[in-house]
């Protein structure tokens, strides 16, 4: 048995990293676009590798745990499958709202043990918000110098189901998913990770995920929600409230796919 204990101080550096990893696609995000049509790099793809590459460094210089990142995710399935505790990572989530320019993406690091999430930071650069959540002990949200702990608001039954949704990739089935929920709900359209950030601080109700996505692109959001009091779950679209549906677990199959999932408060 290894000793290893997350502690403030640890949380603490991967805040800083995140939020450092942000300044680098600040600095991106901030020129304009169209000078880079005429080169091969794309902003986007500059962005992406800047942030991944200060993740890696920090993380290798703070931990000897083993990272894995959107932007290196070519690790042998023969490899992780022995890892019961490593580093998350989607170094720049919700590239269409990069593109856009909306602000709506974020850095994503956390901490995997034993195929669930038990420290995740999520941080918006642009909206100079970062999401904490350490798992059994506190999840908060930082802005701009203050620092505020959450909590997921439980849908109380006259409540209008507010639901979170992407705003860049939609499915028909989501429909199936409102109507069993019951009752009146209002979808508000949301990019990356975000949306999960918005059930752990009680913003929405629900965020069903009718789509793919990759497990870096939840990891650590799913450990705000966790700790902020909610779930993420395996969704079944007839029976999204399922008390018994199982949690959504990390590396516990070569493919890095998500199923279908539900996230509730
Ligand atoms: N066809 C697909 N296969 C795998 N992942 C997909 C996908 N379409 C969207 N995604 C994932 O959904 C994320 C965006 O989520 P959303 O639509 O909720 O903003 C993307 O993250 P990136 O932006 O990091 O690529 C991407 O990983
Ligand atoms: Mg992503």
């Amino acid at each position: 048995m290894s000793s290893f204990e997350i502690t403030q101080t640890l949380v603490d550096s991967v805040v800083k990293i995140s939020q450092e990893a942000g300044d680098r696609i600040m600095e991106i995000y901030a020129k304009d676009f169209d000078i880079y049509e005429k080169n091969d790099a794309s902003p986007l793809t500059e962005a992406d590798l800047a942030a991944h590459l200060h993740i890696l460094e920090s993380l290798n210089r703070i931990s000897d745990i083993p990272v894995l990142s959107e932007e290196s995710s070519d690790i042998s399935w023969e490899t992780r499958k022995s890892w019961n505790r490593y580093w998350l990572v989607d170094p720049l989530d919700g590239t269409k709202e990069f593109i856009k320019k909306n602000g709506e993406f974020t850095v994503n690091i956390a901490l995997i043990e034993y195929g669930e999430p038990t420290l995740g930071v999520v941080h918006a650069p642009v909206l100079e918000t970062t999401y904490v959540g350490w798992v059994g002990v506190e999840a908060y949200k930082l802005h701009k110098g203050s620092r505020e702990t959450i909590s997921t608001k439980p849908h109380q039954s006259s409540d209008v189901w507010q639901v979170v949704g992407s705003r860049s990739h939609q499915s028909p089935e989501i429909n199936k998913v409102l109507s069993a929920l019951g009752g009146e709900n209002k979808l508000i359209a949301m990019g990356s990770s975000l949306k999960l950030c918005c059930v752990a601080d009680g913003t929405a109700h629900v965020y069903p995920r009718v789509g793919p996505t990759s497990e870096w692109d939840t990891a650590a959001a799913h450990a705000v929600v966790l700790a902020a009091g909610g779930k993420v779950t395996v969704l079944n679209v007839d029976k999204p409230l399922d008390p018994d549906a199982s949690p959504l677990r990390y590396n516990q199959k070569e493919s890095v796919l998500n199923p279908f999932f539900m996230v509730i408060s």
